[in-house]
């Protein structure tokens, strides 16, 4: 890969393309956990190259348990993303941040149950080995959360800095038991594919953060209707455009940025002693790990 891109965008549900992407061409990449979720569109916004990739295919192909998320950030790796930014539709916890708003949230719940976690986890493609343990205390980048804050507000739609996301198994929505436990617990929104996407992230050494935009309320209003995915898809074209329109405003703020606050989150990361790590995982991931390795 001649050209380094150092942004890249995944779009979520009613985000399947970035229509200001100029310059437009399309990357079809592999990867050794297999096959992204689709072709890679690389095009030039406010001067900058990115990367974006419908994260459930165009169409929305892929159930959020069978994305190949690996794939996907390895992909992006590929290509040379410093800074990541993840689109996501969700579901509300608290009255506060009503359908339409966007959240940028700063902490993570996994209540996942199935689901590919980790590049340094996996004995079918042979990453036995090397045993990794990052930090994700912070699991976005606070950095990258500031400008996608500011990169919102000056859309003129509502938006809130900081919150706690749950992300479930799905594909079904929460039972009213479950929506009323994560409120108890303090969670304000609630999705199903942020989990593993920030920890790869992170992983691979990104800056990574999620434009969470509201489009349901979730089961547990006394006034609203349960979820469906008529009422999202209805709150949705609203939603896709403003993030749409922030994220391209994030970019523009991002033209000067320098490396990546996370460019070294594996620094302090690898336990294994590196001289018993097997040149074939060095290999397999080297666009990860292959900077913590050349001087073996
Ligand atoms: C269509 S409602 C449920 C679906 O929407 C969200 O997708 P994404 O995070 O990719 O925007 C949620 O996580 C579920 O996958
Ligand atoms: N209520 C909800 N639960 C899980 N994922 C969602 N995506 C959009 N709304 C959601």
């Amino acid at each position: 890969m001649s050209e380094k891109i150092r942004f890249g965008v995944i779009g979520g549900s009613g985000v399947y393309q970035m229509e200001a992407l100029q310059d437009v061409e399309e990357i079809q990449l592999e990867t050794p956990f297999g096959p992204p979720s689709d072709r890679y569109v690389v095009g030039t916004l406010h001067g900058q190259r990115v990367a974006f990739l419908a994260r459930h295919g165009r169409g929305h192909r892929i159930s959020p348990s069978r994305l190949n998320q690996r794939a996907n950030i390895y992909g992006f790796k590929l290509l040379g993303v410093e800074y990541l930014i993840g689109v996501s539709a969700c579901g509300s916890l608290q009255e506060q941040y009503a359908p339409g708003h966007i959240v940028i949230p700063d902490q993570l719940f996994d209540r996942t149950t199935g689901r590919a976690l980790s590049f340094f986890d996996d004995p079918t493609v042979g990453t036995d080995g090397l045993v990794v343990h990052i930090s994700l205390a912070e699991p976005f980048c606070p950095f990258l959360n500031q400008i996608c804050y500011e990169a919102a507000r000056e859309t003129g739609n509502p938006v809130h800095l900081g919150g706690n996301f749950v992300t479930i198994e799905g594909p079904r929505f929460s039972t009213k038991a479950e929506s009323r436990v994560f409120r108890s617990w303090g969670m304000d929104i609630i999705g199903m594919t942020t989990t593993p996407e920030a920890q790869l992230a992170r992983e691979a050494e990104m800056s990574y953060s999620v434009m969470a935009h509201v489009t349901d309320y979730d089961v547990w209003h006394e006034t609203e209707e349960p979820v469906t995915v008529e009422a999202v898809v209805r709150t949705l074209l609203h939603n896709a455009e403003v993030a749409k329109q922030a994220v391209a405003n994030a970019i523009r703020r991002l033209a000067d940025a320098g490396p990546s606050p996370q460019a070294n989150a594996l620094q302090d990361a690898i336990i294994t002693d590196r001289s018993l790590v097997p040149p074939e995982v060095v290999q397999r991931l080297e666009p990860i790990i292959g900077k913590y390795f050349s001087g073996k």
